[in-house]
Formats: structure tokens, sequence, C-alpha cells
């Protein structure tokens, strides 16, 4: 699905230059679950802004679906990746004016689908993600799990063919982690593909492939862990 060649990002301001990505190489299916694992200023928000074609490359090439996409425009890019690429962050970027119900439903505002259809939708996350007793609350009475489960059903939203999630368990306990990181890997079990970057060496465990960064350099590559 996503393919990178020697991928290389440089953040460059007056005298300040940081080679932050140098020639990464990464393959990811379709229906894979990889973790990228590295410290604090490896790499790991930066690849992932590369991958989810946010940002734009310094150097390199990447491939979406066998298309070059790393030096077209913003417009563009954006254009491939709305509602086909999806995030979940560390912090939890709910409004706080709308329900549970309609922040899940928020991707699905300029959809072509019905009324109807998207009732249904919303309908089928709630019941997914076993949130429908809160679908009228307000996220800000909610705990930090649940908060992340919204944002998880709102990314699942318009069956995005990627999900990346940048430290989704950095505000969980361990338990909390624990059933989060059960929820990704029982979608990647129906099929979606999945990139979750963590510093915890504990979350390593949950994906399929590692992909550990070091100063911006990808140190080691291992496979199937589960
Ligand atoms: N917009 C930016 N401008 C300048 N330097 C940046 C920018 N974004 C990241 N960097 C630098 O690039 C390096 C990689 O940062 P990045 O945020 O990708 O690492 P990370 O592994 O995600 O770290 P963390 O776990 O702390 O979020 C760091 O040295 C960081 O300071």
């Amino acid at each position: 699905m996503i393919h990178t060649r020697n991928l290389q990002k440089i953040y460059q301001r007056g005298e300040y230059v940081k080679y932050a990505l140098q020639n990464i190489n990464v393959d990811i299916n379709e229906g894979e679950y990889l973790i990228i694992h590295g410290p604090s200023g490896s790499g790991k928000t930066t690849l992932l802004g590369l991958l989810g074609l946010i940002d734009a490359p310094s150097g390199g090439e990447i491939f979406f679906k066998g298309t070059e996409v790393g030096y077209i425009s913003d417009r563009a890019r954006d254009k491939i990746r709305r509602n086909r690429i999806t995030f979940v962050f560390e912090k939890i970027h709910l409004l706080e004016n709308l329900t549970v119900s309609e922040n899940i439903a928020l991707p699905l505002m300029y959809s072509s689908y019905t009324r109807k259809e998207k009732k249904q939708i919303v309908h089928r996350l709630l019941d997914r993600f076993r949130l429908t007793h809160l679908k009228r609350q307000y996220p800000s009475g909610l705990g930090n799990l649940m908060q992340q489960k919204i944002a998880l059903a709102r990314a699942c939203c318009c069956s995005p063919d990627l999900i990346l999630a940048d430290e989704p368990c950095g505000k969980l306990s361990s338990e909390e982690t624990d059933e989060f990181m059960e929820l990704f890997r029982q979608l990647n079990e129906e099929g979606q593909t999945i990139v979750v970057a963590t510093h915890s060496e504990e979350n390593i465990k949950y994906g399929q492939r590692v992909l550990h960064l070091f100063d911006g350099h990808v140190v080691s590559h291992s496979g199937f862990v589960r």
C-alpha cells in the first residue's frame, strides 16, 4: 500500500539543520499491523507525517498504491489522503460541544451518504466499540480510554485504507493500554491496515512487525512478533 525508498526529511531554519529521517525504506502492505518504535526524537512522528501524506519529504520517494506522492502539490496530497488515511493521536482531539455520536460522525459530514446511511454507520461504530450507552454524552465527562475509543471510532468512520496512530496510549494506564491495543488487534484481524508509533517497548508486542528507529535511521526491522 505504501512503499518508501531512501526517504529523507530535513528540517532547516536559518542555522538550524536537523536530519530527522535518513534513507528510510519501508513497505507497508494491505492488512499489516506495523509498530514504529524508537526513543523520543528518533523520527517517529516525522515518519507518520510522511506515511500519512501530511508532509512532503526532503529526498527519496514515497508511493501510495503505486503512485509517487512525495512531490505532488499539498492539495493533490490532501485529496488522496482524505478519508483513506486517518489518524489517532496521543492528544485526544474531540469536540467538546458535540456528543459522542456527533464526534464519531464528523468525517461523514461532507460524504455522499444519505442521513439514514450516516446514522447506520455511527450506530454500527457505537456498537462495535461498546459506546452505545454514551452516545448522547459529551466527551469532557468521560475518561481518557473512552475518549480515545471515540477517536478510534471516528477514525474508522469512512472505512479508511490505513489508520496511523501516534503514541495512542500515551495518556492511558497499562490496563487501559491493553484494552485499547486489543481493539487495534481486532481491527487488524478484520483486515484493517494499521501503523502505530510508540516509544514504549511494552507496546511492541501488539504488532505483527516492528521497525526500530534511532536518530532518524532504521536500526532494525523485525518480523511477525505475534
Ligand atoms: N517542525 C520541526 N522543525 C524542526 N525540527 C523538528 C520538527 N519536527 C521534528 N523536529 C526534530 O526532528 C527530530 C525527530 O522528531 P520527531 O518528533 O519525529 O521524533 P519522535 O520520535 O516522534 O519524538 P517524540 O516521541 O518525542 O514525539 C527531533 O530532533 C525533533 O526535534
